[in-house]
């Protein structure tokens, strides 16, 4: 059974050139740098700094906080959620994209959790393997989030994209992302994200591209007819499909 996306990234020559981007921001994440990843313009339309949690240093958390200026929030799996009993933060979740908040945490060592030296602590804690529920204290300044267990292909959303781009980069399934505000307090979007990511010569990546990358290389693994309807900007209808094929192909 297939259980990490990076048995699944097998070259495909038709998808070569769609793969690039991905490979790239990969390379970037792998090397503890933050990257930019864009949701589509009719969901929240919005750019978040996206770096490994398991390697995220208070240089790049602070980045975050000073020019990103948005929450940071730390994208786990439902695995690493259960682990540390991560319980939602709230029972009813109204969210308008249910997005998985739960309780926040600090790493049990932090004095007050608030600095970006004691979040990196915490995020890293939440990557590490063999951490436990009492390694946190509750509640805390890091906001977990948990993605979807199909990722980006059941929810496009950017916690799915920082969990999916963590296995993909062969780390542990957590994230550390955080919206960029401009200067008036608004998401920036647009041209003011290519500016942005120019000025701090940081990768971009949307969403789309992450879902076309995990579509054609499960789809080379699991037969030709798995493609999700990229037109379709919540893919989770098409997704079930695919699963009940994939799971099909599976037994
Ligand atoms: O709610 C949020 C956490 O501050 C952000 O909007 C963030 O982009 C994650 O949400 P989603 O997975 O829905 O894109």
């Amino acid at each position: 059974m297939i259980t990490k996306l990076s048995d699944w990234h097998s070259p495909s020559p038709s998808s070569e050139q769609s793969d690039e981007p991905v490979l790239r921001a990969i390379t970037q994440l792998r090397a503890g740098k933050a990257i930019i990843v864009q949701d589509a313009e009719d969901r929240e339309n919005e750019a978040d700094l996206v770096a490994l949690a398991d390697r995220v240093s208070p240089d790049v958390v602070n980045f975050m906080i000073t020019h990103g200026r948005g929450l940071v929030c730390a994208p786990v799996s439902r695995e690493i959620a259960e682990r540390l009993r991560l319980d939602p933060m709230v029972k009813g979740n109204s969210d308008p994209h249910r997005t998985q908040f739960t309780v926040s945490v600090d790493a049990a060592s932090c004095r007050t959790g608030i600095s970006a030296t004691e979040r990196a602590r915490t995020l890293r804690a939440l990557a590490d393997l063999h951490a436990t529920a009492g390694d946190f204290t509750r509640p805390g300044h890091v906001f977990p989030l948990i993605a979807h267990p199909a990722g980006v292909l059941g929810r496009a959303g950017h916690t799915e994209a920082a969990t999916d781009l963590a296995r993909l980069a062969d780390a542990p399934a957590a994230g550390v992302i955080c919206e960029i505000l401009g200067q008036d307090g608004n998401p920036i979007t647009g041209r003011s994200v290519a500016r942005f990511a120019a000025r701090f010569g940081l990768l971009r990546l949307t969403i789309q591209q992450l879902i076309r990358y995990r579509a054609a290389h499960d789809s080379a693994l699991l037969g030709r007819d798995l493609m999700p309807d990229l037109t379709n900007a919540n893919p989770l209808i098409s997704y079930s499909r695919y699963m009940e094929k994939a799971l099909a192909s599976c037994i």
